[in-house]
């Protein structure tokens, strides 16, 4: 177990998965395959424009091959959705991600609907999104699944835990929820119209934070004891100065915690490096199925 406040190091964990994903990326190369992700960006968000820099860069450290696609801010839905398809047909392209959110004029859904499934590597399209929820096999959203290690490698066994999540986004609140759910814990999600939220959170043994509002869990929501993991990524001006910081109040609330993740460095870096782990899971998955039966030996990792 772990002692009062310890600090989850999601930079130093990210660097085994990425350390694994490294290993896996080797095993397919010597099987001629060579895992590729294709990181679509429309429009000139500055924020995405650091994302999309970022998952670059880490793929080209694993040996993951990454495409890069920009479409001005002015692009149609036709027109992303014709580059959609042509990388669903592209057999050398193994992972698609949509950098999210697509500008107004786009309808997100259809979008993220004409993702080949094999291909999801975000795990928003709806075939990945039923799967998880009947514990099916799928690749499954980088950030819950990133806090889940985080959790796992803090906790082990997560059964019977009341685990309260914080936002109810199909990006990250929904599927944290069917993840937690899926390890057996009592899971309560609480959102913008929930009554009560800081009693209920009191009562959780794990709070996941996904809000999107700065530092608004403080220590009035925690339970002693519990195990914290803040999603939240918000930007802020503060004493002239531009900083990074949670969803959670880390300095009241880290004094009352069994553990919890610090921002930046905590689940940031996690969802990266889940990214090329599912990256490598597809292109794992369509070099098996592609396989001819007589060489069945194309299990690439054990993982799949
Ligand atoms: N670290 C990482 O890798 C990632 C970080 N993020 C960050 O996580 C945060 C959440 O992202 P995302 O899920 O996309 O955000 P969304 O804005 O899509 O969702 C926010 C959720 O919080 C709920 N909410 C808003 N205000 C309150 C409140 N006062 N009390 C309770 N619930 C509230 C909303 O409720 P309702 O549904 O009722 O509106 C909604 O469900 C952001 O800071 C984002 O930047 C996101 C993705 C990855
Ligand atoms: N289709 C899609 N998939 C996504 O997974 C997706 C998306 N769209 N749109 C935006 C959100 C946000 N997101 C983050 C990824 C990494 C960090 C990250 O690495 N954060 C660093 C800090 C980075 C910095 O300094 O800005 C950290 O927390 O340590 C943060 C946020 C993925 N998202």
């Amino acid at each position: 177990m772990s002692t009062p406040g310890q600090l989850i190091d999601g930079k130093a964990v990210s660097a085994q998965v990425l350390a694994e994903v490294t290993a896996d990326v080797a095993a397919l190369k010597a099987q001629g395959v060579e895992p590729a992700l294709a990181v679509v960006l429309v429009g000139d968000d500055p924020a995405s424009h650091v994302y999309v820099r970022n998952k670059v860069l880490r793929a080209g450290e694993v040996g993951i091959r990454s495409l890069e696609y920009r479409l001005p801010a002015e692009a149609s839905a036709a027109e992303v959705l014709a580059l959609v398809a042509e990388l669903n047909a592209d057999a050398g392209v193994h992972g698609i991600l949509v950098q999210l959110p697509l500008p107004k004029h786009i309808d997100e859904t259809s979008v993220l609907q004409a993702i080949d499934p094999a291909k999801d590597v975000d795990g928003f399209h709806s075939e990945n999104v039923g799967g998880l929820s009947q514990g099916r096999p799928v690749l499954t959203p980088c950030t819950p699944a990133g806090c889940m290690r985080l959790l796992r490698d803090t906790l082990g066994d997560l059964s019977g835990k009341h685990a309260v999540v914080i936002g109810r986004s199909n990006i990250v609140g929904k599927p944290m929820a069917a993840l937690l759910l899926a390890a057996d814990c009592t899971v309560t999600v609480l959102h913008s119209r929930s009554k009560n939220p800081q009693a209920l959170c009191r009562k959780a043994d794990i709070v996941v934070a996904a809000v999107g509002r700065p530092r608004m869990i403080n220590a009035e929501w925690i339970k002693p004891g519990a195990v914290v993991i803040d999603v939240g990524i918000n930007r802020i001006e503060e004493d002239g100065k531009n900083r990074l910081v949670g969803d959670v109040d880390f300095a009241s609330v880290q004094p009352l915690t069994a553990a919890i993740t610090p921002v930046p460095g905590g689940v940031g870096p996690m969802t990266i490096a889940l990214l090329m782990q599912n990256t490598v899971t597809a292109a794992c998955q369509q070099h098996i199925n592609s396989a001819p039966a007589a060489s069945e030996e194309a299990t690439c990792r054990s993982a799949c």
